[in-house]
């Protein structure tokens, strides 16, 4: 079994007549939580998104495990345990919470029918989910929408887990929270890959940074080092010192 769950290499995306991603390399070991970072317009989103097959890689090999996923279709990658959490957070405004998360749990017809103690261990997680259960998900504040984001993604198991910019516009007490759950989604053993803005929130929680310029993976190690390196930081992501 290979130490690296999902590998990229020298994948290009093109969107109509851009040419977007320019070969990235790039590598999410097992087990682990990686962060990918960069500016506005770098190419993360594209990357996720060619990663789940909704951009299709125009060179290059994507592989999950020991499988080849770059020509397979979303719900192909779905199915091998890929879950994704896009900026828009992907949620039903006007349905329950109850409905959004019957809805992402494939199997089941009636909320009974989700697995009862990976519900208990969501509503752990991420409290509010039960708090508000029978309350349309568009009355949720922006932190609360998310945790039901991330909690749509996890209903079912998962090997995989990407997250578009979770900090997004959240408070910083909602971001400790996040950074507690998913610290505890990695320790129950899913490797997660999350897109950050937020440098602040991506130190504390990465074990490793890959960082992105230009469509192109311009630095790649563990988070400790660059957390603990300004001009470095200053370098690669233009932070303030
Ligand atoms: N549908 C599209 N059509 C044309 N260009 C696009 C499209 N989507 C993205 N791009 C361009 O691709 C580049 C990379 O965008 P991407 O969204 O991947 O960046 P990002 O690093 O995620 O930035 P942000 O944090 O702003 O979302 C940008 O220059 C963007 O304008």
């Amino acid at each position: 079994m290979s130490a690296n769950l999902l590998t990229l290499s020298g994948v290009h995306t093109h969107i109509a007549a851009y040419h977007i991603l320019h070969g990235v390399d790039l590598v999410v070991p097992r087990g682990q939580l990686t962060m990918l970072l960069g500016r506005n317009g770098a190419g993360k989103t594209t990357t996720l998104r060619t990663v789940m097959g909704l951009w299709q890689a125009s060179a290059g090999r994507i592989t999950l495990g020991d499988q080849d996923i770059t020509r397979l279709s979303t719900p192909q990658i779905a199915s091998l345990g890929v879950a994704y959490v896009p900026e828009n957070m992907g949620i039903f405004a006007d349905l329950t919470v109850k409905e959004n998360m019957l809805l992402a749990a494939r199997s089941a017809q009636r909320a009974s029918q989700i697995d009862e103690a990976r519900l208990q261990w969501i509503f752990k997680l991420f409290p509010a989910v039960e708090k508000f259960w029978n309350h349309p998900a568009g009355k949720l504040s922006g932190g609360q929408k998310q945790m039901l984001a991330v909690s749509r993604a996890i209903v079912e198991p998962r090997e995989l887990l990407i997250v578009d910019e979770p900090s997004k516009g959240l408070a910083p007490a909602i971001i400790n929270n996040m950074i507690e759950a998913f610290g505890q989604l990695k320790a129950s053993g899913v490797t997660i890959l999350l897109v950050e803005q937020n440098f602040n929130f991506a130190k504390r929680l990465g074990d490793r940074v890959a960082v992105m310029d230009n469509g192109q993976i311009v630095h790649a190690g563990a988070m400790k080092e660059l957390a603990e390196d300004e001009s470095l930081q200053q370098k690669l992501l233009g932070l303030a010192l």
